[in-house]
């Protein structure tokens, strides 16, 4: 099972440590392509953004699921669920806030869940993983 971790990078960086904790937590369900969202000093300086864009646009079409971390609102996060659905992938969608976007938790493809701590997120990972 690959999975393409979604969160925020210039969107904002403030929940990078809860972006690695969940990677962890997916380890445990398959090869998580994006193991980078969660690295704390995250360097991007050394690759072009059309190799960043390409790069993910590679993963995006290997994955079998899109897990997304949405309470940092993120142009590029937002994106890769627009263009995850255009390739059909289960997306899953988690925030901490009240409300996400419209766009988000209106549209019927996209799975959307409210959670206050880690480990509900936990428990859902795990009900969700069983049903793939
Ligand atoms: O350096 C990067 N590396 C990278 O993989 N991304 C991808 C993965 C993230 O899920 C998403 C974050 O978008 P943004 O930077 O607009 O918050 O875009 C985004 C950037 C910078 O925009």
């Amino acid at each position: 099972m690959k999975i393409y971790f979604s969160g925020s990078i210039r969107g904002g960086r403030e929940d990078a440590e809860l972006y690695a904790q969940i990677i962890e937590e997916l380890k445990q369900y398959g090869e998580v392509l994006t193991e980078h969202i969660g690295q704390m000093d995250l360097q991007e300086e050394e690759i072009t953004d059309e190799q960043i864009h390409n790069q993910d646009m590679a993963w995006l079409t290997a994955s079998d699921i899109i897990i997304a971390e949405v309470t940092v609102p993120s142009l590029g996060v937002g994106y890769e669920i627009g263009r995850g659905l255009e390739m059909k992938k289960p997306i899953y969608c988690f925030h901490r806030t009240e409300k996400t976007s419209a766009m988000i938790s209106g549209c019927k493809e996209i799975e959307t869940y409210k959670y206050d701590q880690k480990e509900e997120i936990k428990a859902l990972f795990s009900k969700l993983f069983q049903e793939q």
